[in-house]
């Protein structure tokens, strides 16, 4: 007997979830024989529901919510030796991993995928004690990130990031950073610092083209100059997705990373959300989640159909 777990967070996609949890549901027992629905009340929950269906041997969890509640499906998950396939309804602003894997962005269209999805193994990433599924950033502009409200979200979605983003670039001065990763390391002044597991970062779908969901990689870019005319400059090479060969962009990849900051308290934001204090070591699990994807999506090699 096959069993899911829907988890839903009430409060993701400006409070849309709680219309579209029967037809999820429903689609769910066309391919599990028993679903259970989880509603989360506050922070936290969506971890412990997740680890909780890990315990009892579920086969899948499925979370419905922004990037907030998949990560913290994804926390509940990558701490256990058996972990349940995962798959996901985004209902947030940015969603970097739909982006990245061809997942609908719009919820009734993953719930219809998750019919027919077929499973893809995926990178997860862990920063001290804390896994991630999409990008870690520090720097001015992402402690700025980090001041945006769930209200304003609620309120605004992605224009809210935009606001506060614009904000930061009147003090976007240089930090000393030192970065370690497998062959080399970085020792300057730079504004930020974004490490990628997925192609897509802050929903800009060409950050990193080479990223792939599964290739054991974080894809870590240094940007070390930042203002308004610099970031007008890098805009061609973001949308032609050769951002990495931007004037004052340093790009690597690597299984480990140690960032650490002079200055300044800085923290990182990991996954749109703030994380850590700066000095953090973080480390890829290469395949560590299966993950529900598009049947017929781009890279056909790894897929294999369950349930
Ligand atoms: N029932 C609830 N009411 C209010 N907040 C909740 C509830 N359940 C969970 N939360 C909190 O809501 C946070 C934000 O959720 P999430 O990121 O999924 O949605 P979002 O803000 O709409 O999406 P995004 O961050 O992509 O914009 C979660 O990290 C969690 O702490």
């Amino acid at each position: 007997m096959t069993k899911a777990m829907l988890v839903v967070n009430p409060s993701s996609g400006k409070e849309k979830a709680e219309g579209y949890v029967d037809k999820a549901e429903k689609t769910l027992l066309k391919r599990f024989d028993e679903v259970e629905v989880k509603r989360t009340e506050k922070g936290g929950d969506a971890t412990d529901f997740a680890s909780h269906a890990a315990e009892q041997n579920f086969d899948a969890v499925i979370a419905m919510g922004g990037d907030g509640t998949l990560n913290e499906v994804i926390n509940g998950l990558s701490i256990h030796e058996s972990r349940p396939a995962f798959g996901f309804i985004p209902l947030g602003t940015v969603n970097d991993l739909a982006r990245s894997t061809g997942i609908p962005l719009k919820p009734k269209k993953a719930i219809k995928m998750l019919e027919t999805a077929v499973l893809r193994p995926m990178d997860v990433g862990k920063i001290e004690e804390h896994f991630f599924m999409n990008v870690l950033a520090v720097g001015m502009i992402a402690q700025a990130v980090d001041q945006v409200s769930v209200e304003q979200k609620t309120k605004f979605g992605s224009i809210a990031y935009f606001v506060e983003g614009l904000k930061a670039f009147n003090r976007h001065e240089l930090l000393q950073f030192k970065l370690d990763y497998d062959e080399g390391n970085f020792d300057g002044d730079a504004a930020l610092v974004v490490a990628g597991l997925t192609n897509s970062v802050g929903g800009m779908e060409n950050w990193a083209p080479d990223a792939e969901i599964d290739d054991g990689l974080l894809h870590v870019f240094v940007l070390t100059k930042l203002g308004l005319f610099d970031a007008a400059g890098m805009l061609p090479q973001l949308v032609k997705g050769t951002l990495k060969n931007s004037d004052g962009v340093e790009y690597v990849q690597t299984k480990h990373l140690k960032i650490d900051a002079s200055g300044e308290d800085l923290s990182v934001n990991v996954d749109g959300d703030p994380g850590p204090a700066l000095p953090v070591e973080i480390k890829v699990f290469p395949s560590h989640l299966n993950l529900f994807v598009p049947e017929g999506g781009k890279k056909k090699k790894s897929f294999f159909k369950a349930f």
